[in-house]
């Protein structure tokens, strides 16, 4: 059987560096997107981040948090939001050698929830 793109990055445990740095390394930088993260228990929302990316890649289903349009709701997220956020996944990728073949199949995932996350 093929390696799911999860296996191949090495796991939760992996995937969980990534979103970590994701988060405090860049997200939480960028003025365009920080705003959002203002009243958000960071803790909380890299566990939550970690089990959904986990299961975008083919890993275990244990996310148990909201729906795309319901965890985005009453933000108002607009196309240079979400956009900044794919290219802060992209370069988080990037920062931790996985390849561009492999983030470009992440992200293409991640890219086809756009309709759920924006204008809620
Ligand atoms: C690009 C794809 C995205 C994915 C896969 C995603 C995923 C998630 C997940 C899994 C949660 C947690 C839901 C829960 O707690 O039950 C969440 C919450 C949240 N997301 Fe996103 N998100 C995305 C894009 C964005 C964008 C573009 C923004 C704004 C710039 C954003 C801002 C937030 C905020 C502020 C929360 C709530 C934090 C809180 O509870 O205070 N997300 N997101």
């Amino acid at each position: 059987m093929e390696q799911t793109l999860y296996e191949k990055l090495g796991g939760e445990e992996a995937i969980a560096k990534v979103v970590d740095y994701f988060y405090h390394g860049l997200v939480l930088k960028d003025e365009t997107v920080n705003p959002f993260f203002e009243h958000t228990d960071m803790k909380k929302q890299i566990g939550h981040q970690t089990k959904f990316i986990s299961f975008a890649l083919g890993g275990p289903n244990q996310y148990s948090g909201k729906s795309m349009a319901k965890a985005h709701e009453g933000m108002n997220i607009q196309p240079a939001h979400f956009d900044a956020i794919v290219k802060h996944l992209h370069d988080s990728l990037a920062h931790f050698g996985v390849d561009e073949a492999d983030i470009d199949t992440a992200l293409s995932k991640v890219a086809s929830l756009r309709d759920d996350i924006m204008y809620k």
